[in-house]
């Protein structure tokens, strides 16, 4: 796969603060990366240096082999900022019109209409009337204007209801199966381990983690094996070494490992008796509070 994006050593100071520090990451045509991290850790300006719309202090970012403000760039991308700003005054289908005039190979008007649900009546609004979820569907119709082969979104559920986020991930996907590249901001964990094919964790301005949602969390969170058992096993099992901890309520024994199946031989081999086995892997959430910790107790 072709590589569309490329950000090699790039970082952004403002006066004396350093938004972003020496970050590299490459992406391949087609994935779909989401871009996670706490307030403040440099997501939305990693996101501006690859738009163009600021450059790096040092270093570089490619989009196709190339400066992401050349005019053939631009034309090959499309993009949802936070900002939501529509030009008053017009329709939305007059906007969507005036936007598909401005790219060489525009998407068809009733291909724009059916990926984001734009209803008649709405069509028929003028922008300034919009609901903030429907100001945010018209701004992805906006970004989809160009027949875009990278899209860039800020934060882009912000502000949808359950039913119009559930589409616009569908819409996503579907894109992503064209061959287009997504790469997208979020606060919601679970919506980058639900969608992203890939996450980049940032904090403080560097990337702590880069990988599969299932390879983060597989490599950096404990498991838990969770059983029935006497509440006599507690102690003899917690003197384990793959044991990391071990808490019992009732007739209920939970253990902390970071190797469930070799808890799950030892409950074998010492004839615990343990019945309604189950094992559980931990929560995206944890990884990235584990990771954003150890960030704030080294700096
Ligand atoms: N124009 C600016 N001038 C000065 N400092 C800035 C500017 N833009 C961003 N910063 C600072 O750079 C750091 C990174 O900001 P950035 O907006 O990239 O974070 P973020 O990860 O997108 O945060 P959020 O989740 O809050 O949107 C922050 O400390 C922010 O205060």
């Amino acid at each position: 796969m072709r590589e569309i994006v490329k950000v090699e050593r790039a970082s952004k100071t403002y006066k004396e603060h350093r938004a972003v520090h020496d970050v590299s990451f490459s992406i391949r045509e087609g994935e779909i990366v989401a871009i996670l991290g706490p307030n403040g850790a440099g997501k939305t300006t990693t996101l501006s240096m690859i738009l163009g719309l600021i450059k790096p202090t040092s270093g570089e970012v490619r989009l196709f082999g190339k400066e992401p403000t050349e005019r053939t760039v631009r034309e090959r991308m499309g993009m949802m900022l936070q900002e939501v700003s529509v030009m008053g005054g017009l329709k939305v289908k007059e906007l969507l019109e005036l936007f598909r005039h401005y790219y060489p190979n525009p998407l068809a008007l009733k291909e724009i209409i059916a990926l984001t649900a734009l209803t008649e009546s709405e069509l028929g609004m003028r922008v300034e009337k919009l609901s903030g979820g429907q100001k945010r569907r018209l701004n992805f119709a906006l970004s989809l204007a160009g027949n875009p082969d990278l899209l860039l979104f800020d934060e882009p559920t912000v502000g949808m209801d359950t039913t119009s986020r559930q589409r616009f991930w569908h819409t996503v996907h579907t894109l992503s199966e064209q061959g287009k590249t997504i790469i997208f901001t979020t606060h919601y964990l679970q919506e980058a381990d639900d969608v992203a094919k890939r996450i980049v964790l940032f904090n403080q301005g560097r990337i702590v983690a880069d990988d599969t949602p299932s390879a983060i969390k597989g490599k950096i969170t404990k498991s838990y094996v969770t059983f029935k058992a006497k509440p006599q096993w507690v102690k003899l099992l917690a003197g384990f070494p793959e044991v990391i901890d071990i808490r019992q309520e009732d007739d209920i024994i939970r253990v902390e490992t970071e190797d469930t199946d070799a808890v799950l031989a030892l409950l074998f081999h010492e004839r615990v008796g343990a019945s309604s086995i189950r094992i559980e892997q931990g929560k995206l959430d944890e990884v990235f509070e584990r990771l954003t910790a150890d960030m704030k107790e080294v700096g």
